[in-house]
Parts: structure tokens; sequence; C-alpha cells
């Protein structure tokens, strides 16, 4: 047995922080991902389970940091960043929908891992995989994949949205490290969690703070940044998904052979996600329009919005759901037991 496994199986038993692989001091800092074993508690597991989110600050040691935004900083020197899109899904076919200052690669293309080496090197090693699968049994973690991203800072952003759908694919939680020494209050980019029933928080990118969130149930946006903003985002993925939660079409059919009760209703994920979607319509509709110029098709995301928006508000109706000012206080009050984001 390992000695980072021995040490992540006391820390389990115990409760507390694992101080036993802390890496000593040295003169002269040096890269390593050592620290990330030592960064998650069980405080931030109980974070995950009850709000869907945790945040971390302080994960890696300077020299890593530097290293991680020199790597970033790089690709765009060598122009192998390419501007972000909105898939927009029309029956068979997908436009790709541009977003104005938004720059990213995938670790997963080997001409990236060879320009950024060292972030190559954190795609691979599995303590923060390891660390999560061990707090979470009920979500094996199995693989994960890096994003590099960077932030032109001219209001470029991104609109309200969940980073995928259980029945897309296997990412179950993302870790977003961010990477801005410079950062201050007013330069905006600040990450919008929507962790519905609950109030809209706010994440500043802060240097070397991780974000980790559900994948498929957090919807989440980023605030029009006014400097340029560095971070990298880590998906990770379960081998065998679990079922994906009933469609809403599905939920109807459930209802229809005899009634469901409020509460079995509202701890439905696409219930809740309905809800969610007709709370913030007005501000999903703005931030649509922020990320995406008129010229890039914003119109188009604006339709398709307004249409996915209209066909939740019949189904709810069709369910019963009419006062959402009540269903939201009722969720909140329900204790779902870490279901509702894991
Ligand atoms: O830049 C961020 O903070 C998050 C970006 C994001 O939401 C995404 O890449 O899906
Ligand atoms: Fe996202």
């Amino acid at each position: 047995m390992t000695a980072l496994r021995r040490c992540i199986q006391k820390t389990i038993a115990s409760g507390h922080r694992c101080v036993h692989a802390t890496v000593s001091v040295q003169p002269q800092e040096q890269v390593s991902f050592d620290s990330v074993a030592t960064a998650i508690t069980p405080a931030h597991r109980q974070a995950l389970l009850e709000k869907g989110y945790t945040v971390i600050d302080g994960v890696f040691n300077a020299a890593t940091c530097q290293t991680f935004r020199y790597e970033i900083l790089s690709l765009r020197d060598q122009s192998l960043l390419h501007l972000n899109s909105t898939h927009l899904v029309k029956g068979n076919s997908t436009r790709l929908l541009p977003k104005h200052g938004i720059y990213e690669a995938e670790v997963a293309d080997k001409a990236i891992q060879g320009a950024a080496p060292v972030i190559a090197a954190f795609q691979r090693d599995r303590t923060l995989l390891t660390m999560l699968s061990l707090y979470l049994p009920s979500l094996p973690l199995h693989q994960q994949l890096i994003k590099v991203q960077l932030n032109k800072g001219d209001g470029s952003c991104f609109p309200l949205h969940y980073d995928s759908d259980e029945s897309v694919d296997s990412r179950r939680l993302t870790a977003i490290l961010y990477l801005n020494p410079d950062w201050r209050e007013g330069d905006g980019g600040e990450l919008q969690l929507y962790p519905w029933p609950h109030a809209p928080v706010t994440v500043a990118p802060l240097h070397n703070r991780l974000l980790i969130f559900s994948t498929c149930r957090m919807l989440h946006r980023v605030l029009p940044s006014r400097r340029e903003r560095l971070c990298f985002t880590t998906w990770m993925s379960v081998l065998k998904p679990r079922a994906a939660p009933p469609s809403l079409s599905q939920i109807h059919q459930k209802s229809q052979s005899g009634a469901l009760a409020a509460d079995a209703l509202l701890a439905e994920v696409e219930v809740r996600k309905a809800l969610a979607m007709l709370d913030f319509r007005e501000e999903w509709q703005r931030s649509l329009q922020q990320s995406h110029r008129a010229e890039a098709g914003s119109r188009a995301l604006l339709d398709d919005f307004e249409a996915k928006a209209g066909v939740m508000q019949q189904a709810l109706e069709a369910l019963g759901v009419r006062d959402r000012q009540e269903a939201r206080q009722r969720a909140a009050g329900l204790c779902m037991g870490g279901s509702a984001w894991l």
C-alpha cells in the first residue's frame, strides 16, 4: 500500500485533515502535485453533497501555479488556443456559435500535451481523482480530461449553462483552477453558481483557487471579465454511469398513473432544472446576449432558449407545478441527502 493511500485511509477514518502527505519545506519550491492530497478535507465532501460545490484555496505551491500560467500563455503565443463555441443542436444538425474573447485548448490533444507538459502531467496525475472518489464512494471517478482557457477580458463571458447532462456523457465533477494573481474586485469574471433552490453564489477567480461542482446539475455562468483571466478545467468521469434521471415526459407518465406528491416531484432532477430555468429566465437571456455577439448568432440562441423555456413551462403546468415561489421554498426544505447534486 502506498504512503498516499495509507494516509488517505487514515484521513477518511479519522475525519481529519491528512497531515502525513504534506511536502517538506524545500529551499526552492518545485513543481509538485502532492499538496492536492491534503487540500481536500471532509468539509469539502460535505459541501459537495449538501450544496453541490466547494471552494479550495491555496491548492498548489507558487512554482506550480506559475508554471501552469506560463504554459497557458505560451499556448496562446504559439496560436494553439481556439475560440470557444456554443453548440446549438437542432435535430441532426449542430451549429457552432463562437463566444467572443474566450480561447481554449483540450489537453487530450497530443500537440497541446507537448506544449504544456506540466498541465499534461497533472492530467495524468490521479491524486485529485482518488481523493474525491474516496470521499464520495457513490461516485467512483475513473478518468479526467483538462481544458485550458484564456479569457481576453473585453467583456468576455459564458452564458448560464450546465457543463453536461447525465444522458449525454459520463462526466460528473468539474474542477476549475483559477490562475489570476492580479485579480481585483471590479475586474469581473467571477463564476456565478445557481444552486437552485438556494440563492446564487459568486466565486471570484482568485489565484490558486480550485472550485469543484456537479457537472450535470450545477447551473453556472461566467460574468463579463474586464481583465485577462486564466484558468483550466478538469472534468472527471465515472466508468459506469448510473441510469440518467427520468425526463419530464417520463415523470409526467409516472404522475398519470397515480398522483405524485409535491415533494416527490420536487425531488426530481429535471423538475428542479426546469424551475431553475424559469426562475432565471431573464438573467439567462441577458447572458446569451453578453457572451455571443449578434453577428455570431445570438438571436438563434435566444430563440432556441425561449422555445425551451416555453416547453418547460407547459411541462411544469401539466405536472401541477404552478406557483414557482412556493415550489422553491418547499424544495429548499427537502432533505435530499446528497442526491440533489451527485
Ligand atoms: O471560466 C470559468 O470560470 C468556467 C468556464 C465554464 O463554465 C466552462 O468552460 O464550461
Ligand atoms: Fe461550465
